[in-house]
């Protein structure tokens, strides 16, 4: 991809980024035959791992990507689970490879493939386990805020922890259908209520409000990620986090949240929600036919955010309104 090899052709004359780092999601590798979704959209189980190797190497050959986000869901749910713990450390393996820091987050894939205890390690995520939210930043003026949607939710806590059981009550309650997964019958926006996506619980929601505030005090932009998507206008109603509209009331209490990355939703999608905030839905590994690619980085700027993607990620500029 010619706009990958050549860093900053995009960008006005003169004008350097603060940071760059480099974006990827759903890798869902499985060392399967190629298969569909539920709709019939192609997966590619073997080649995405090749994908994320592409990426790595670009991102290493670039020489200026300060750190690598991985927003979920690197193994399939189709993967035989007696080879989950290899292929989750394969992959991991291929993101060591990269020469910088690699952020994970936790995607319900990953759920399917391993409790939050065995996996929350493995991705070396610098949060209190068994949560797997947190927040880092790279350079003072931002912070990266990385939410788990899958705090409430009916895959990868024991089966009777508190959160299992509130979300399986949760579930009971909006979706008829004897398959959780399914959102037959529901209609708009409750499509979201199946069991693939998650909510955020009350104590990660107040960490947000804290975490926000404090960025606000130190005059810091915001970039808000979370595996599952935030934002109606940027994805498929089914593919929505439970609460996204508490979550977004929160980040809409402040100025400082600029953009919210996410993935899930493997076609990809971009909203500007009636705050302002950029929201990108990034597309799937996942999803690329052989020698297509699915990767990126985004060049970071005072006053926007520059996603310079390859092949299937389409390129997005994100100017802040203020
Ligand atoms: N419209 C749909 C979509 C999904 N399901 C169920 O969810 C499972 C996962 O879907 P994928 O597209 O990610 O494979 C699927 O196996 C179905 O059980 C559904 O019922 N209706
Ligand atoms: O990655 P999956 O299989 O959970 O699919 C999530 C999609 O958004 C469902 O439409």
């Amino acid at each position: 991809n010619q706009i990958m090899s050549q860093p900053n052709a995009l960008l006005p004359q003169g004008k350097q980024p603060l940071f760059s780092f480099g974006v990827i999601t759903d890798v869902q590798y499985a060392d399967i035959p190629d298969g569909h979704s539920f709709l019939g959209v192609p997966r590619y189980y073997r080649n995405s791992l090749l994908v994320l190797q592409r990426a790595v190497k670009k991102w290493n050959n670039h020489q200026n990507i300060s750190f690598s986000l991985n927003l979920g869901d690197i193994v399939d749910g189709k993967c035989p689970k007696d080879q989950s713990l290899n292929l989750v450390s394969k992959v991991i393996q291929e993101f060591k490879n990269f020469n910088g820091p690699v952020y994970h987050l936790i995607g319900n894939h990953c759920l399917y493939n391993l409790p939050r205890t065995k996996l929350l390690p493995l991705l070396s995520i610098p949060s209190v386990h068994p949560h797997a939210y947190y927040e880092f930043s790279p350079i003072p003026e931002y912070r990266f805020v990385i939410l788990d949607g899958y705090d409430i939710s009916a895959i990868g806590w024991p089966h009777d922890h508190p959160h299992t059981i509130q979300a399986l009550n949760f579930l009971n309650e909006k979706n008829p259908n004897e398959n959780k997964d399914s959102p037959n019958g529901l209609v708009n926006l409750e499509k979201r209520f199946v069991k693939f996506n998650g909510g955020v619980g009350k104590e990660q929601l107040k960490w947000l409000e804290k975490t926000l505030q404090e960025a606000t005090k130190s005059n810091q932009k915001v970039i808000v990620c979370c595996h599952i998507p935030l934002d109606p206008g940027s994805t498929s109603k089914d593919s929505l986090l439970w609460n996204y509209d508490e979550v977004m009331d929160v980040i809409h209490e402040y100025d400082c949240v600029k953009v919210c990355l996410c993935g899930h939703d493997h076609k990809g999608g971009y909203s500007v929600d009636s705050h302002g905030v950029h929201h990108r839905v990034l597309e799937a590994a996942l999803e690329c036919p052989l020698g297509v690619d699915a990767f990126g980085y985004i060049d970071v700027f005072e006053d926007r955010l520059s996603l310079i993607g390859a092949d299937g990620m389409a390129s997005c500029e994100m100017v802040f309104n203020h």
